[in-house]
């Protein structure tokens, strides 16, 4: 019998790549320009699946890859994916939710501390050995423990880490998301309010809602006007909720204290970013799911999804249920 075949893009763990060779015939592409490379084009004619990260799945592509059934984002977020056109010729997609919420939380936490206490400045400064005199004044941090934690978002990645800032810090939140949860408020203590109210009163805002038409510059220069001169903002979400340009201009004038980012508006991000020259900003690479436990956990959960789609069952997470009749 002939294997079906998939084409596997960017990340996929090794042991869940491995696995799905002995299966399926697989095509691995690390970094394509989906446009124009003849060797991923002709592969996508054949293939049933499509299993990776953040491969921009619109209809273009579609139109390319008649025969396939499935695709398998190995990430929580999917606004690489036209959902719609998708649907409407009757794919499947999924996505994989929850095996990564506390990685993800731990990371944006770490950013968020490394931010206030300036971590990565002061790192730099010791190991250019200029560490010889008591710290001045100029090179202290702001406390995390006891400060307003502002989360736009509260879903799960927010509700995670509303908890670590709720029993870890002592944090008074604020949180503003599409719902109010009450189960979240009794749980963290957390207040649902506006937006700008929310803006206004943080200490600390932390975004993490998907991107979507909504979020799309959901926070610009209007936004960082309501901040306080002293909050700290922390983007975990995706580049394009913020317009970057009022980010940078906000931290030019003083109009917030910092930023710690794990997303930029182009990925990998370009070197000659203005974001990159600032002592107040933290900079990391997209980590925010990026271990060896939880991006195993993810190729798994994208692999399990990807081979019930094309074997006739519903996927555990699937995205567009109407495609199953739903
Ligand atoms: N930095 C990273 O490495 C990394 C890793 C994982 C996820 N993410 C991002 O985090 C997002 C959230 O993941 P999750 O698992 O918590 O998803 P989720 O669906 O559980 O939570 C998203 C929350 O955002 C809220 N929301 C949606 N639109 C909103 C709007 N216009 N205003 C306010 N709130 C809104 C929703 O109501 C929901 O509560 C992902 O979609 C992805 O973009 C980033
Ligand atoms: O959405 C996600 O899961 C992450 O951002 C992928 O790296």
């Amino acid at each position: 019998m002939t294997k079906k075949k998939i084409l596997a893009y960017n990340r996929v763990s090794e042991p869940v790549l491995h696995d799905l060779q002995q299966k399926y015939e697989v095509e691995f592409f690390k970094h394509v320009d989906t446009r124009n490379d003849e060797r991923f084009l002709q592969y996508l004619h054949q293939v049933e699946g499509i299993i990776g990260l953040e491969l921009k799945v619109d209809k273009m592509l579609l139109d390319r890859a008649p025969h396939l059934k499935i695709v398998s984002n190995v990430s929580v977020g999917y606004d690489n994916l036209d959902v719609t056109a998708l649907t409407k010729r009757g794919i499947m997609a999924t996505n994989t939710p929850d095996v990564l919420t506390d990685t993800v939380a731990d990371a944006i936490f770490g950013i968020l501390i490394a931010t206030a206490r300036r971590i990565p400045e002061l790192d730099h400064f010791v190991k250019r050995g200029q560490w010889s005199e008591f710290l001045v004044p100029e090179q202290f941090g702001v406390d995390v423990h006891h400060k307003k934690l502002g989360i736009i978002g509260m879903g799960r990645i927010g509700q995670a880490i509303a908890q670590r800032a709720h029993f870890g810090f002592d944090m008074e939140i604020l949180y503003h998301s599409r719902t109010r949860k009450p189960e979240v408020d009794t749980k963290y203590r957390a207040t649902f309010c506006t937006l700008d109210a929310l803006l206004a009163h943080s200490d600390f805002v932390c975004l993490i809602t998907p991107l979507t038409p909504e979020t799309e510059g959901l926070i610009g220069k209007r936004e960082f006007k309501l901040m306080k001169k002293s909050a700290i903002f922390i983007n975990g979400s995706r580049g394009r909720t913020v317009v970057e340009e009022d980010l940078i201009d906000a931290l030019e004038k003083g109009e917030i204290l910092a930023a710690g980012l794990d997303v930029y508006k182009q990925e990998p991000v370009d070197p000659l970013n203005p974001l990159l020259k600032m002592q107040n900003v933290v900079t990391t690479p997209h980590i925010g799911s990026s271990t060896h436990e939880t991006e195993l956990k993810m190729s798994q959960l994208a692999a399990k999804n990807l081979e019930a789609g094309l074997n006739g069952i519903k996927p555990p997470n699937l995205i567009n249920p109407e495609v199953w009749g739903d």
